[in-house]
């Protein structure tokens, strides 16, 4: 009988901790958790999640599993992207319902991506991704853009659902599908 797989999640957000333990842990994953402020890359998507796990496989010296989040503006682009964290900072809720205000297209692509890296090895990278709207702040302040984000074929924002809705439909939950998969087969973890 093989063990429960473990894993050592690297992140400095608690609402995301929260949100893979909850995912994971019924899934028999025995999540390690370590907080570090990790370094802010920047280029694509993929890049800054393999640069992010790399860093913190060196400077821990253990296998880590990490994830960085972007948020699409399909008007713009795709931007901010993995830069949301400097726009959700700097410009709250409204700034960013602002920002699209000279668009008709409200759309927006959440997108969490995982990474998985031993010491001195490759990052290895699971995407997910869910399709919503930006709308104006509706619910409670919780974690990040929540407020202001609608996924397609609900009624209300991230905010506004029970967390285990959330944590069935969402962007991070897509991507944990993947992870969960790997981390099942021992011979991932050796
Ligand atoms: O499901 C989410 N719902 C709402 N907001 C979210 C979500 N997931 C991440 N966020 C926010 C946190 C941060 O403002 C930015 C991502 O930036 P990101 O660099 O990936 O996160 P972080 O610096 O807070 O933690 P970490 O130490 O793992 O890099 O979007
Ligand atoms: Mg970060």
């Amino acid at each position: 009988m093989s063990s429960s797989p473990q894993v050592t999640f690297v992140t400095g957000n608690a609402n995301k901790l929260l949100e893979v333990q909850q995912i994971l842990e019924p899934a028999g994953v025995n999540i390690k958790s370590h907080s570090l402020d990790l370094p802010e890359y920047q280029g694509t998507t993929t890049f800054v999640s393999q640069e992010k796990a790399r860093a913190a496989a060196n400077i821990l010296g253990s296998p880590v599993l990490t994830e960085d989040t972007s948020l699409c503006f399909k008007a713009m682009n795709d931007l901010p992207g993995p830069y949301i964290k400097w726009f959700m900072a700097g410009l709250g809720h409204e700034g960013l319902n602002k920002m699209l205000a000279g668009f008709d297209d409200k759309s927006a692509d959440a997108v969490c991506t995982f990474a998985y890296c031993k010491p001195g090895g490759e990052p290895i990278v699971f995407e997910g991704r869910n399709q919503g709207t930006i709308v104006p702040a509706s619910g409670p302040v919780g974690f990040g853009w929540d407020p202001i984000f609608k996924p397609d074929g609900y009624d209300t924002t991230y905010a506004e659902m029970q967390k285990d809705i959330k944590n069935t439909i969402s962007h991070r939950f897509r991507a944990l599908e993947k992870v969960l998969e790997f981390l099942k087969d021992p011979k991932n973890l050796e």
